[in-house]
């Protein structure tokens, strides 16, 4: 019998579903980076960059975290600004179908995996996802390593929601210095509807080069069970000391 429409989008979605999977867990484990192009298609993808640009507009964002302060007396640039949803928020419908397309991905890659391990490493969780905005006028991120010590976070998975985006005229490039490639880096620009996975520790060192056009990116970083777990006790643990010190 004849697949009706809903059945043939969900065997079609099967199937993309499953090739992406091979494809993240194959580049992950090869190359700890894995690129994936028309993520959520072109429809999905101008509605997830309306939204964000409506959610900036409004106002919600703060000042990002800057990794370090400059020192150097460079001439002040607006640096990046953050703000976090779970999806639920008012203007975030598009948002949370990314999420939850992006956990399936992680969930379905483990799954295939058959171990349940991505990497030698046991997911256990996520936190919400961090909406980036750089205001353009050359605003950038240093070189940093996303969980240098043992925070619990192991994979960092950012979309790119810029329209017409062009890093030979506007910059704005991922650049990844991945461990162990000798001298090499990869240079991903920020392009609509792009989904980027990479590990989040110090096997992917990374900056984002001066941005001279508003650019948004949406990360969400998944956990390691058992990393995550020995942090929350060591972060336990040193509370209590700092609460004896202050008895
Ligand atoms: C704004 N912003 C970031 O852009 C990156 C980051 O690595 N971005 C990579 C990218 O956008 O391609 C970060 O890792 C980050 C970490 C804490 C707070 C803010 C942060
Ligand atoms: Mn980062």
């Amino acid at each position: 019998r004849e697949l009706s429409c809903k059945e043939q989008l969900q065997s079609i979605s099967m199937e993309w579903m499953s090739q992406i999977c091979q494809y993240v867990v194959r580049d992950l484990e090869k190359y700890g980076i894995c690129v994936v192009d028309n993520f959520m298609g072109k429809e999905r993808a101008e509605a997830i960059h309306r939204s964000v640009v409506s959610m900036y507009d409004s106002g919600v964002f703060v000042e990002g975290e800057t990794v370090s302060s400059s020192l150097e007396t460079t001439k002040k640039v607006r640096s990046d600004k953050i703000t976090w949803v779970d999806g639920s928020e008012s203007n975030c419908t598009n948002i949370a179908v990314l999420i939850s397309t992006i956990d399936t991905i992680i969930m379905n890659a483990i799954r295939m995996k058959g171990n349940g391990q991505l990497g030698q490493r046991t997911i256990g969780g996520r936190t919400k996802a961090m909406i980036a905005c750089y205001p353009g006028s050359g605003s950038h991120y240093v070189k940093h390593v996303d969980n240098p010590n043992r925070d619990g976070r192991c994979i960092t998975t950012t979309y790119y929601a810029n329209k017409d985006w062009d890093a030979k005229t506007v910059g704005g490039l991922l650049r990844i210095f991945p461990q162990g490639w000798a001298n090499q880096v990869v240079d991903i620009e920020p392009i609509l509807d792009r989904m980027v996975f990479f590990w989040s520790d110090r096997r992917n060192p990374h900056e984002v080069q001066p941005a001279f056009r508003t650019r948004y990116a949406i990360t969400v970083w998944y956990f390691d069970a058992k990393e995550r777990e020995e942090a929350r006790i060591r972060h336990r643990e040193c509370a209590l000391k700092k609460n004896k010190a202050n008895e």
